[in-house]
Parts: C-alpha cells; structure tokens; sequence
C-alpha cells in the first residue's frame, strides 16, 4: 500500500485512487461522539461568526486585530493537518450539516428517495440586496441531493449536471423549506430534482444528473 501523494487516501502500489470505494469508507463517524458534539458546535459557532462578519461595519484597527487573530489561528491548525479521508471537515455522516459550514445545515433521513428539510441562509451567503447568492443556491442543491442519494440504498455516484431555475429572490435569514427527490434511476443513471421555497413562493428549483461510479473510478 502506498498513499497519494494529493488526496491522502491510501491506494494499492501504482494502482489509481478509487473514489467509489473512498466514499464507501466514509459513510461512517470519523471518531467517538464526544468529539462529534464538539465539532458539530464549533462549526455552528464558525456559521455564526461568518454570519455577524458578513454583517458588521469595522474599522482598521478591528480588522487588524481580527486578521493577527486568525493567523494565530491557522498556524495552530497547520501542524493538525491530514489527507482527505482522515480529516473530519464534511465527515460526520451521522449528524445534521456533517460538521461543514460551506452551506446551511440540514437533516436528511436514511433509505428514502425523497425528502424535505428546512434551511436558512445567513448574511455570509448573501449575493447583494438581501438575496441569496445564486452559486450558495447551487451548492445546496448539489449537497442535499448528493447526500439524499449517499443515504439511499444506492452505490456511489457523481454530479454529471446540476441545472438551478432562479424564480424568485431567495431571502436571508428565514427558514426555507427544501424538497429533493430521485425521480428516477436508468443502470448507472439517477435523475434527480429539488425546490427550494419560501413559504408558497418557490425561489429555486433545480434538476440534475448523477452517475454511479464504477469500481476503481476516480
Ligand atoms: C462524508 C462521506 C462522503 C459523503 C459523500 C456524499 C456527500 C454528498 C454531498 C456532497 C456533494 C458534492 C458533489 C460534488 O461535488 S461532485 C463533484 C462535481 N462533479 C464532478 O466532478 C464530476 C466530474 N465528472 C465525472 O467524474 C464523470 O464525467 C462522471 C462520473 C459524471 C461520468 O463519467 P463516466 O465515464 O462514469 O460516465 P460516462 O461518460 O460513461 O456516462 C455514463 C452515462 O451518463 C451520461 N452522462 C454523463 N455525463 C453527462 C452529462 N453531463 N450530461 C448528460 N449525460 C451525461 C452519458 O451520456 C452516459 O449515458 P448513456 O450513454 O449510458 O445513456
């Protein structure tokens, strides 16, 4: 066994990385769940401190101190880093959000091929007057049915295309409601949609496709 050099991911020697079988390994908690609580609450502080930063008017002196803060920060961090399938970013499959703060956190149940869940978007994701940013829109999409079709009983596969519809200005900081569904699956194909709603006013919808990987697949 040796590992790849980029991804961190161990791999036979000479063989390529196998991105069905890494995913495979993943569905389950990277470590014990007192260190998921933690992880999961440090990263809903992480929202919140994008949030209040997105929103806040400060001044030279703050920004300065903000940014000797962070350096600090991300210097403690650097000796901590590890390869993708160690690292626990995105990979606390058994809670809501997966302890990731790329977009809002949401809960899908095991084994169905449809489901709904409620969202809401900070000031972070705002594009400009008080709208979400389409590409935040996007994102959710290809997240919530990514992972609808990883809690299915389905092997792994890959965004092919993602299509999103803007129909109505998308707000910031009330809770939406979004539906994703697999509407059908043709051999390696699975065809999927989802809408995003305020209320009655749908905001989003979108409609994609999925491809399974096959073994030994990138
Ligand atoms: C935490 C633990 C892990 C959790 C993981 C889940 C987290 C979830 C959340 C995170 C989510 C994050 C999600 C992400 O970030 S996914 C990252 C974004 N996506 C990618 O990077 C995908 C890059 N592309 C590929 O890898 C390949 O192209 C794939 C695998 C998609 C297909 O290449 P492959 O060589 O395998 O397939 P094929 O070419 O033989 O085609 C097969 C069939 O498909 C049809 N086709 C293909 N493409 C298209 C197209 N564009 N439009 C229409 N049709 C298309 C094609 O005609 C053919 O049909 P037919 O002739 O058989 O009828």
């Amino acid at each position: 066994m040796s590992t790849d050099q980029q991804t961190g991911h161990a791999t036979e020697a000479g063989a390529p990385f196998d991105g069905r079988a890494a995913i495979e390994a993943l569905m389950v908690a990277p470590g014990p769940p007192a260190l998921g609580s933690a992880y999961q609450a440090m990263t809903e502080e992480l929202r919140g401190f994008l949030d209040v930063l997105a929103g806040a008017a400060i001044d030279t002196e703050h920004a300065a101190r903000l940014r000797a803060q962070l350096a600090q920060m991300t210097s403690r961090l650097r000796g901590l880093e590890v390869g993708e399938p160690q690292r626990l970013w995105g990979h606390w499959t058994d809670r809501p959000g997966r302890g990731q703060a790329l977009i809002p956190s949401y809960d899908v149940p095991k084994g169905s091929l449809e489901a709904s869940a409620t969202v809401t978007f900070g000031r972070f994701h705002v594009g400009e007057n008080m709208a979400v940013h389409g590409g935040a829109i996007s994102m959710l999409f290809d997240d919530l049915l990514g992972w609808l079709l990883a809690r299915s009983d389905l092997p792994p596969s890959r965004t092919a295309f993602l299509t999103t519809n803007f129909r109505a200005v998308t707000p910031v900081g009330v809770e939406l409601t979004v539906h994703a569904r697999i509407t059908h699956v043709e051999g390696r194909k699975r065809f999927l949609a989802a809408e995003l709603r305020h209320g009655d006013t749908v905001c989003a919808d979108a409609e994609g496709l999925w491809v399974e990987l096959r073994p030994g697949q990138p």
